[in-house]
This record gives structure tokens, sequence and C-alpha cells, in this order.
């Protein structure tokens, strides 16, 4: 069964479409990353699944619940943190704590409470009000976790958060994913994804644009760092995609062959080179900057 399906999603805003034709699936247990710049619809295709807007076409299913029909059952084990949080600004932690734990009906709550105050080192009287963004955001994130959803859906979890607590909420996400909770992310910081994730989807301009395994990153290629003061273009072999380039140095994805790459390298012209596998952000460069590879 899958944790998320989504089968021929649109969304139009105003008679505009902004997401078209949309299919995705997460496997139920896997920590898969959403990724995509500003506007590619990351949110709206979140906001459809969880019901706080309608799509114009399309089924979007929770464990095989519909999200419209079968909203109110899904919010009983599904979790959702949003990238900008917003709670009543009167409330304590302690309050939002106990209202999640309520509404969950979890039995024995002052632990996990307790244990989750600590973890995220959030001060359990103070309103919200008074609270900086970060330690909004890490309510948020401790109320998420508190019901022990079986599915976790995250805007950008680590906005805002410091480095120390970034590196604790995803050892504790480890921890509940490998309990069996499925966590579907959807985030800028591709280092995250990448060291977290089991896949990615890439959205660009309301089309999921390629599903990538991220244990298999070394099928993307080859990052080729290269130094010289006379190359041209025309030079390059085939199969490149130009990341970066920047007077004497250049940064390509490679996907050719390997032999063609060492002729390639063995010539006067290139005076320096290193050859590295490459990361989601450099993947992320070569599909929004500048189209397909060459
Ligand atoms: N309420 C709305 N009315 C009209 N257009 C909207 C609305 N919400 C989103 N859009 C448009 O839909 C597209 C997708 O937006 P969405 O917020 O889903 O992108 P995103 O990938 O989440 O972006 P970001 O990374 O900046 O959060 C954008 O072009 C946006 O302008």
């Amino acid at each position: 069964m899958f944790a998320i399906d989504i089968q021929h999603f649109s969304k139009q805003y105003q008679g505009k479409e902004v997401i078209h034709d949309l299919n995705l699936q997460v496997n139920e247990g896997e920590i898969y990353g959403f990724i995509g710049p500003n506007g590619a619809g990351k949110s709206t295709t979140i906001k459809a699944l969880l019901d706080f807007i309608k799509p114009t076409t399309g089924d979007l299913a929770i464990f095989s619940l519909d999200s419209q029909k079968q909203a109110k059952t899904i919010r009983q084990f599904t979790s959702y943190v949003s990238s900008e949080v917003r709670f009543y600004p009167n409330f304590t932690t302690m309050d939002l704590m106990k209202i999640t734990a309520d509404f969950h009906q979890i039995e024995h709550s002052k632990q996990a409470i307790d244990e989750l105050i600590q973890l995220f080192e959030i001060a359990p009287n103070k309103k919200v009000v008074e609270l900086s963004l970060g330690n909004r955001k890490k309510i948020a994130l401790a109320t998420s976790l508190l019901s022990n959803p079986r599915l976790l859906i995250l805007d950008e979890p680590t906005n805002g958060l410091d480095p120390a607590i970034q590196h604790r909420l995803f050892t504790e996400l480890k921890r509940r994913n490998a309990q069996g909770m499925t966590i579907f992310l959807s985030s800028h910081n591709l280092t995250e994804i990448q060291e977290y994730a089991d896949r990615a989807a890439f959205i660009r301009e309301g089309e999921i644009i390629t599903v990538q395994s991220i244990s298999k990153e070394s099928s993307l290629g080859k990052v080729v760092k290269i130094v010289s003061n006379t190359l041209q273009t025309q030079d390059f072999p085939a199969n490149y995609k130009i990341l970066e380039h920047q007077d004497q140095q250049w940064r390509l994805l490679y996907t050719g062959e390997n032999k063609e790459l060492l002729q390639f390298l063995n010539q006067d012209s290139i005076l320096d080179f290193t050859v590295q596998t490459p990361t989601l952000e450099d993947q992320f460069l070569s599909l929004y900057e500048g189209g397909a590879v060459k």
C-alpha cells in the first residue's frame, strides 16, 4: 500500500493551472524528499493532500483513504508541520502539547511530552507570543511527533532551527522512521534530503520532472571540475552540462562514458581537474538552471 498516492492531480487558481497532471507515490516506511524551486507547487500539492484546498482534477490518497472524503480519519494518523507556523498566541507550549494529546487520545502522555520538551529544549510555560520563530517551529515539530503519526508531512522543517536542533530533529526522525513512520519532507535544504531521504521527487512548474533514488546517486554521472584558460565549449565531450563557469574554472555534470572523459581530460589545455560524485545540489542546478544535458 502507498502511504501517499497522487494520480492525475491538477490545480487551477483563478483559471490559471499551476499543477499539471501530477502523479506521485510514496511507499509506506520511506523518507521521501520533495524538491523544487520557489513556486514549483510543493505547498499546493501538500495542501491538496491534506484537504486544505480542493484539487481541480485528480485523486489524492493517504494509505488508500481519499484525501477529501476521508480527511477526518486521515488526520487521526497524519501530522503536518507547515512552513509558517501559526498558533494561538496566548497558549503555552504545555497547553499545545496537552491539546494535541487530548485530540489524539494519547494515554500516559506526560512522559512523551516531557521527552519532546527536553529533546527540543522548549520552555514549557512560555506563551507562543513570547517565542521566536525557531522556538515556535520546535513546538510545531514536538506536537507533530507527540501523536507518533503513521505519516508525517514536513514543509521546510529546519527553517529557523539552529544546527544542533536540526541534527537532533533528524536523529529523532530516523529513529521514528526505523519504527515504521513514513516521512514526506519538502525542503530547500538538499544536504538534509541527501543525507536522510530514501528517494526524492523533483518538481518544476507544477510537474514532476524526475524521481531519484538517493542511494543510487552515482547513476547521476560525475561532476568534473576543470581549470583551463583556453578551453572552448566545442572542445567538451558529448553528454555534459555546465553547472558553473567562472574565469578559468568550469564545473560540469558529465553523464557519458568514462573512456571519453579520460580522453578529454588528457589534453594540454587542461591545467588541472577533479572528478567527483554529484550531490543532489548538483542535480538541482542541472535540472533547474538551464535545461537538459547536452
Ligand atoms: N492562493 C493562491 N492563489 C493564486 N496562486 C497561488 C496561490 N497559492 C499558490 N499559488 C501559485 O501556485 C504556484 C505554486 O505555489 P506553491 O506555493 O505551491 O509553490 P512552492 O513550491 O510551495 O513554493 P515555495 O518553495 O516558495 O514555498 C505558484 O505559481 C504560486 O504563485
